[in-house]
């Protein structure tokens, strides 16, 4: 342990990350210690998707590196000629840092169970009795036991997002990745969503959590990170960042957010 607490689980470091011509990400650094909750706002644009992405190698990136509990596991070499790390790697990486979609992303043609169980049997090799009892835990702690049956079509948006967070948890990680996970529900169903949500951040899991709802922010997050066009622009406690934001781009973004 070190003397400044709990050490990162992810750690990013100076991360550049550009589509063709387009600069996405320029020079970004962020970490999420053990059972902290970090929290991406910004305008639509700004990079926050693709910061997540880029942590559990959905994306590549030009330059910096991400660091998993110490470990780096961005890609190899720089600029075009990066390569991933060993396909053993990108698994192990994809499992423990576990990411949740704003489409929710379930098979359609898997019940809810088994889009649960999929990935932790086809992919880990775990035995398939102990993760359908794993399985059916999770979907009992989200809330939708009940649906371990049925078919993604049959359930709604709030239910087939805890689907999804299940999924997520029956990987068995050592953070969650959350991308903007209520912003494709109705406002009634987005409720049930941030309840599962914050009862998994009162169990101290490790979080990073892209968002447009500052409410949720500001109530779950332990650090708050203000991007805008790629770079960081502000940061700190939720208090600070909402109740005293200290640069104007804060002040405008989030005079916006109250407005709209
Ligand atoms: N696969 C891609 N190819 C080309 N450009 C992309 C790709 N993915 C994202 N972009 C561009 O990168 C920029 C950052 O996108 P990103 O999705 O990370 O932003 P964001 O802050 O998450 O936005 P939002 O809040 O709207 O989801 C945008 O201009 C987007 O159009």
């Amino acid at each position: 342990m070190r003397a400044d607490g709990p050490a990162p689980v992810i750690e990013i470091r100076d991360l550049f990350k550009s589509y063709g011509h387009l600069d996405v990400l320029k020079g970004v650094s962020i970490s999420a210690k053990r059972g902290q909750v970090v929290s991406l706002i910004g305008s639509s644009g700004s990079g926050k998707s693709t910061l997540l992405r880029c942590c559990n190698l959905l994306e590549d990136s030009q330059k910096g590196e991400v660091l998993f509990e110490g470990e780096a596991v961005t890609w190899r070499g720089e600029g075009l000629a990066r390569r991933p790390a060993d396909r053993a790697q990108v698994t192990r990486i994809r499992t423990n840092l576990a990411m949740v979609f704003q489409q929710f992303n379930l098979w359609s043609h898997m019940t809810v169970l088994q889009n649960v169980m999929e990935a932790p049997v086809t992919v880990l090799g775990r035995p398939r009795a102990d993760v359908e009892a794993a399985a059916r835990r999770y979907l009992d702690k989200v809330g939708i036991g009940d649906k371990a049956e049925a078919w993604p079509a049959q359930l709604s948006g709030g239910q087939q997002q805890r689907a999804a967070i299940a999924r997520a948890l029956c990987m068995e990680p050592r953070a969650l990745l959350f991308d903007e996970p209520t912003s494709a529900l109705d406002p009634e169903l987005q409720q049930e969503v941030v309840r599962v949500i914050k009862d998994l951040a009162g169990e101290h899991r490790t979080m990073m959590l892209v968002t447009h709802d500052m409410k949720l922010a500001a109530d779950l997050s332990d650090h708050v990170v203000f991007l805008h066009l790629g770079r960081i622009e502000e940061q700190g406690p939720p208090d600070q960042v909402f109740g005293n934001p200290q640069t104007d781009r804060l002040r405008q973004f989030l005079r916006a957010g109250a407005a709209a």
